[in-house]
């Protein structure tokens, strides 16, 4: 079993009574945990270094190198919690999808999925194909010590627009042509993808993850009846399938102001919040029984230390009244951030929160 999760009848583990884990289960915490999604990567020039002439994909099969890099925004800026080092892209290379990230784009698939035909090219991940995961979070567990590891995947929507597109897209044209255009084929996509994804993560959680985020970063493009209809019930399938490890579950995308009920709904624990809706109105729209993660504008690290404050202060006010809240940034830290601005941040927060 995880050493994440509270054995029946025995002491608590230190990372089960962490300030991050409380504020996912909605208990009481000794201050306001902080993480960063892309905490680690571009913008520390430590990881800059350890990546030099190593691309992508490769770095992120490599488990010393995927526990370094993952350590980094931990060693610098004191978060509450690690992100695993990893891309959403990962499972699909992992069952031999002819994917690249490139540089300055992102990640581009050679043949685009988008028949029936296609779909067979879609077989199960084992956790054998992710042996480097399970070694890699061996390597971390040891060194994180009480402060508690995230695992992620990407949700099927946002790999489906991935898959379908050949890469990154702006309006999902082709993604949402085969969605309204052959529903069938799109739900079994879909459910391929919850599958592939449900082993990811639970491959994270054996191996020692404390909690998982899934990213659905793109469904921000959909309504909310088209969300129900052909998008949540695959979301609600991985959520389902790692439900009986206990560990919470964080659901996050972009732009989701009008489907923040339904992707908490779909069965996360905690939902992320982007920086356009304020926190006191996400809760209302997300309703009781949640705990909500964010959601500082990521561009307002780019101004002044008194900006970011103002800001900072601006999100802690409107979670005054939450049941659970973990600090974060409305979507990933841009790449060129100072990082000195992170580790202040954090700093201000925990100090504002301490109790
Ligand atoms: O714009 C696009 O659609 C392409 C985005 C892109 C992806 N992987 C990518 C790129 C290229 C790039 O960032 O330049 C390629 C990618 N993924 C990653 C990195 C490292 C970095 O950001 O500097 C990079 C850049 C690679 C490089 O160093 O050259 C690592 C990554 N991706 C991701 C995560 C999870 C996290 O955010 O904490 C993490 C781990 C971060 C950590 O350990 O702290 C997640 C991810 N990857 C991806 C997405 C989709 C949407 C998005 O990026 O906004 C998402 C989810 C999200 O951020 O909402 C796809």
């Amino acid at each position: 079993m995880s050493a994440n999760l509270r054995p029946t009848g025995q002491q608590p583990t230190a990372t089960y009574e962490s300030a991050f884990l409380k504020a996912c289960r909605r208990e009481p915490v000794p201050h306001t945990p902080v993480w960063f999604m892309r905490q680690a990567g571009r913008s520390l020039p430590e990881y800059l270094k350890v990546r030099e002439g190593i691309p992508m994909l490769e770095s992120c099969m490599m488990p010393e190198l995927v526990a370094e890099i993952t350590m980094q925004p931990v060693r610098r800026h004191h978060v509450d919690a690690a992100i695993y080092f990893s891309d959403i892209v990962v499972p699909l290379k992992a069952i031999g999808i002819d994917l690249d990230i490139k540089p300055g784009v992102g990640p581009v698939v050679e043949q685009p999925i988008r028949s029936r035909a296609d779909l067979a090219r879609l077989r199960d991940l084992t956790p054998e194909d992710v042996w480097y995961v399970t070694e890699a979070i061996g390597l971390l567990t040891a060194e994180l010590g009480s402060t508690p590891l995230i695992g992620f995947a990407g949700a099927p929507f946002t790999l489906a627009s991935y898959l379908v597109e050949g890469g990154p897209s702006k309006n999902h044209e082709h993604t949402k042509a085969l969605m309204y255009g052959d529903p069938q084929l799109w739900a079994d996509l879909l459910d391929r993808l919850a599958e592939i994804t449900s082993v990811f993560l639970k491959v994270q959680i054996e191996a020692g993850a404390s909690a998982v985020q899934l990213f659905d970063s793109w469904v921000g493009a959909l309504a909310p009846a088209d969300y129900r209809r052909s998008v949540m019930p695959a979301s609600s399938k991985v959520f389902k399938a790692v439900e009986e490890y206990g560990v919470p579950r964080i659901h996050f995308g972009v732009g989701t102001g009008e489907l923040l009920g339904l992707m908490g709904e779909a069965g996360a624990d905690v939902v992320g919040v982007d920086w356009r809706v304020p926190l006191d109105e996400a809760a209302r729209r997300v309703g009781p029984g949640k705990a909500l993660q964010g959601n500082i504008d990521p561009a307002v690290l780019f101004s002044t230390p008194e900006a970011v404050e103002a800001k900072a202060r601006e999100v802690l006010d409107a979670a005054a009244d939450l049941e659970g809240h973990v600090f974060n940034l409305g979507h990933g830290v841009p790449p060129t951030t100072d990082p000195d601005s992170l580790t202040r941040l954090v700093e201000y927060v925990h100090t504002q929160t301490a109790r």
